[in-house]
């Protein structure tokens, strides 16, 4: 079996997996197809996908919940699928894991619940009692360290689901959805939260979701999973500014704050009609662009005007990211695109109403 050069190179890495499970009654489902991924030590990874793209069979190979059918997935250079006893425990000390229905003892209080790793690793209780204290801390929750999970709300059972999973000291953190049962407001102050520790402490979080605005929020690289194929992956910002794969734009579409307005979405077509009619752009810009003095050069330099039908402007990381839907004379819209590329716009047409 080949290595690779540097194993130790990447945090987490798929290499050509596939994962063929048996179905009751559907004989082989194939869960994972030719999946290679490489998660840099540091980053935080959002794979994205529907329901049943295989999300969450790609996440528990990296504790190895499930081995590869064929392929490797190694975490720090250690190969997981075929990692047994003491071997796998290592491995598995190493990768801390967060759910969407957090997974707390409803029979321990917060403190009982972040202490039972460390418990069963059989660290001494004065080790026990200050790495607790020191977890609690970290997640904000040093007034409710006596209370049980069912008197706590969403956000702060999760807030426990992450002390407890950051108690061994772990390298890499999965999160499996778990921003999904909670309310807008909440999961932005859990997604802070992740963010702090991957900042602080440098640990590599790999997360799937099916919500392309956690991803935006949250994600320095991301990845698109489609019937267990990875169609898409790289950086955030830059899958946002130029997404090539379909399944990838119809995640963008709910977030980008891009949809048309109603009247005009209903009346779009494909293909440009005869007679006069208009052509919808959108137009998207990364960095300090502007489009409002490109528009009006538009306007100035080749006498087409635009309407501005939507637009928002997001920040992703820490650089702007904009998305503009105008439309002009469809006569005129293959030179308008052709002004805004050559000064630096990326634009792509949506369609055309009369
Ligand atoms: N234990 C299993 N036995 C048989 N098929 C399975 C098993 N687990 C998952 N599958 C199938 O594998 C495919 C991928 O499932 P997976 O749970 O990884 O998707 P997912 O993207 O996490 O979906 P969701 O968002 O709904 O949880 C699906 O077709 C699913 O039906």
């Amino acid at each position: 079996m080949s290595q690779p050069a540097n194993p130790t190179a990447a945090a987490i890495r798929f290499d050509a997996v596939e994962k063929a499970l048996a179905a009751q009654g559907k004989g082989r489902v194939v869960a994972l197809r030719d999946v290679t991924l490489e998660v840099p030590p540091g980053a935080i990874c959002g794979i994205i996908g529907r329901s049943g793209a295989g999300k969450s069979t790609l996440l528990r190979m990296v504790n190895g919940l499930e081995r590869p059918s064929s392929g490797t997935v190694t975490v720090a250079g250690h190969d997981v699928g075929r990692a047994k006893g003491a071997g796998l425990r290592r491995i598995r000390r190493d990768v801390g894991m967060i759910f969407q229905h957090f997974n707390l003892l409803a029979s321990r209080t917060v403190y009982g619940n972040i202490a039972l790793p460390l418990e069963i690793a059989g660290l001494p209780a004065a080790e026990i009692r200050s790495r607790v204290s020191d977890l609690i801390a970290r997640v904000g929750l040093e007034a409710q360290a006596k209370r049980y999970p069912a008197e706590l709300s969403g956000g702060q059972k999760q807030r426990v689901g992450i002390a407890r999973a950051l108690a061994t000291r772990p390298k890499v953190l999965l999160s499996d959805e778990a921003t999904s049962a909670l309310d807008p407001e909440t999961t932005q102050t859990v997604l802070a939260l992740l963010r702090d520790i991957n900042r602080d402490l440098g640990l590599t979080i790999l997360l799937i979701t099916h919500e392309m605005g956690v991803v935006r929020d949250i994600a320095s690289d991301m990845a698109v999973i489609d019937a267990g194929r990875i169609v898409e992956a790289g950086p955030t910002h830059d899958v946002f500014v130029s997404p090539q794969h379909p399944t990838t734009r119809s995640f963008l579409s709910g977030v980008t704050g891009i949809n048309l307005p109603g009247f005009i979405a209903a009346r779009m077509q494909d293909s440009r009609p005869d007679g006069p009619a208009q052509e919808v752009i959108r137009v998207t810009f990364s960095g300090s662009h502007a489009t409002d003095p490109m528009l009006a050069r538009l306007a100035s330099e080749m006498g087409t005007e635009a309407n501005i039908l939507a637009g928002a402007v997001e920040e992703i990381g820490t650089r702007p990211f904009g998305n503009l839907l105008i439309s002009v004379d469809a006569a005129k819209g293959a030179a308008a695109r052709g002004f805004l590329d050559r000064h630096g716009l990326m634009t792509e047409v949506m369609g055309y109403v009369r």
